[in-house]
């Protein structure tokens, strides 16, 4: 059994395990997975042929690590809550940063046959027309923002947190409504790559015109492994609004009217499985082999759902990280009426749902710090109480239902409740504003895996399994991204099938099952969590209509 990553693995350097693939030994072929996510970046080592080895994961977390950048949560603050940008070099910098750290533990790096990745989904980096050529010509005499940053059309990245596309958002639902959600998989969402690259075009029109090319995240990174530009993978690429999901390229159409000659600036769209080149000689200074193949990276949800072994429809998977996230691989293409839900490209093949939730963790994090409590107590006390207290948990801008103005509200008195009450009411509301918003899928998921930062929190998960009357199960890795990253890799490289990969490194390690004497009480409570919401003046219960 592989241990989880250890708390301490956000803050810096390599988690406290340290394990055989890092004390020595031959291996056959590893592979590595990265993860870009909200608040640093991740890796897990994998070798497929002795899965119990594993390298303890490495992380860089930007708040602890590159303080210079002032994003202890990732992003620039912007008193506006609508914006949300991150700087590119902190992510190059962080790079840097990781592979240094994985050399100087002694991981063998020179074994890997294969390595792919991902990144929070929806941020865009803009590039010059100069960034194919510096790519191709790394001075590993300098970093990778040194290098890098004068390609930059747009200094800093939209991430996903942003919401301050809605004006975008409306043009594109005028010029093309219902298609919009019908083909490419969403309506015309704020923090989707296309409202986004709109804005950018309108507002900074000569930036626009100086942008060669625009990437994600992913696809940034691949290219930057690679040194030279890389694919957008079908998973990431349909979170854009430009992806047409039943032809499986850019739509022409949609792409021009985002921003004039967008066509030609987006890279090509791939299956998940393509390989994306060989790695930059830049590289070896970290005992990398040049050369070695790198498969297209993915966003961190799909990662995800390979990472837990959930590729194959009839396992939900939330995801607990900086945001919340309920996703699976679906049976058929759908899309959700109400315009909440998401289908993007599964990486195993066929289409994937999703629904975001913005206060996902940063709302656990705002109600932890007003109750003066450690997650430890946290987790204690919110078992105890069986108030029903129900609260829009608005700490930020939420995606789901569209909140833009930020604003908890409450359905009981918050400020005289004990803190356990206010905990156990935060936590309530979120798994049922999950279920309310998924179920769309029209799907009863008898097993649901967790996964990310909070999935560590036993009450969560007991939450979880009452609310939705379904089995919860951990795996050994909570860096679901970065593990499905690898054994995507380990795919796509090595051959080897996910299903042999999901038995060796996705079984489960704790089950909790749920209690159906709560079942009467979360119905009950789910029809007053509708009525809440709906009630909240500036919270449509739909997208669309
Ligand atoms: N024991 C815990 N209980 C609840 N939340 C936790 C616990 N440990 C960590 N977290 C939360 O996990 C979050 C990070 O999760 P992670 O999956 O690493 O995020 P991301 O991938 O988005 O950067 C932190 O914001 C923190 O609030
Ligand atoms: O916007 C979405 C999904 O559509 C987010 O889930 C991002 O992909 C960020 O992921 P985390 O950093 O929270 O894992």
């Amino acid at each position: 059994m592989r241990p989880s990553l250890p708390p301490t693995s956000r803050a810096s350097g390599r988690c406290a395990r340290s394990t055989t693939l890092i004390r020595g030994g031959r291996h056959m072929a590893l592979y590595l997975g990265i993860d870009l996510s909200t608040q640093g970046v991740k890796a897990e080592l994998i070798d497929p042929e002795n899965p119990a080895a594993g390298s303890g994961g490495f992380a860089v977390g930007f708040g602890a690590d590159l303080p210079q950048y002032g994003a202890p949560e990732g992003f620039v603050p912007d008193p506006d809550p609508l914006v949300r940008a991150a700087d590119p070099a902190m992510w190059l910098d962080a790079f840097d940063l990781l592979f240094a750290r994985m050399r100087d533990a002694g991981a063998p790096l020179g074994e890997v046959a294969g390595i792919s990745g991902s990144a929070q989904q929806h941020a865009t980096v803009c590039l010059r027309e100069c960034f194919p050529r510096v790519l191709g010509n790394l001075d590993p005499g300098k970093t990778l923002a040194e290098q890098l940053v004068p390609c930059l059309s747009r200094r800093f990245s939209p991430i996903w947190m942003d919401r301050s596309t809605a004006r975008e958002c409306r043009e594109l639902e005028a010029r093309f409504g219902d298609r919009l959600r019908r083909e490419t998989g969403s309506p015309a969402v704020e923090r989707f790559a296309g409202p986004q690259i709109r804005k950018f075009a309108k507002e900074a029109p000569e930036a626009y015109r100086d942008t060669a090319a625009i990437h994600l995240a992913s696809s940034f990174f691949c290219s930057v492994l690679c040194g030279a530009p890389s694919p957008v993978d079908y998973g990431d690429g349909a979170g854009m609004n430009l992806l047409n999901l039943r032809t499986l390229v850019w739509d022409g159409e949609i792409a021009a009217f985002t921003a004039l000659g967008l066509p030609g600036r987006l890279p090509r769209a791939v299956p998940s499985a393509t390989i994306a080149g060989g790695l930059s000689g830049y590289f070896e200074k970290y005992g990398f082999r040049a050369g070695t193949p790198v498969a297209v990276w993915s966003g961190d949800n799909p990662g995800s759902l390979i990472g837990v072994g959930a590729g194959e429809p009839g396992i939900a998977v939330v995801s607990l990280g900086t945001s919340d996230t309920f996703f699976a691989a679906m049976r058929s293409f759908h899309t959700d009426p109400d315009g909440y839900g998401h289908v993007f490209g599964d990486p195993a093949g066929g289409f994937m749902s999703l629904i975001c939730f913005s206060n996902g963790s940063l709302a656990r994090e705002a109600v932890r710090k007003e109750c003066g409590l450690s997650y430890e107590a946290f987790d204690r006390v919110t078992p105890v109480p069986e108030s029903e207290h129900l609260l829009l948990p608005y700490f930020v801008p939420e995606s789901t239902p569209l909140v833009l103005e930020p604003g908890a509200e409450y359905g009981f008195d918050w400020a005289s409740a004990p803190a356990e009450e206010r905990v156990r009411a935060l936590l309530e509301s979120q798994i049922l504003s999950m279920r309310l918003h998924s179920a769309w899928q029209n799907e009863a998921f008898r097993r649901i895996r967790v996964t990310g930062g909070a999935s560590k929190s036993a009450a969560l998960r007991r939450i979880i399994a009452d609310v939705f009357q379904s089995e919860v199960e951990t795996i050994a890795v909570s860096n679901s991204a970065g593990l499905g990253a690898a054994l995507r890799a380990a795919n796509a490289i090595g051959g080897i099938p996910f299903d042999m990969l999901y038995g060796r490194f996705c079984a489960p390690v704790s089950v909790t099952r749920p209690d159906p004497a709560r079942k009467a009480r979360y119905d009950r409570m789910l029809e007053a969590y509708r009525q809440l919401e709906a009630g909240r003046s500036g919270t449509a219960a739909a997208r669309l209509r």
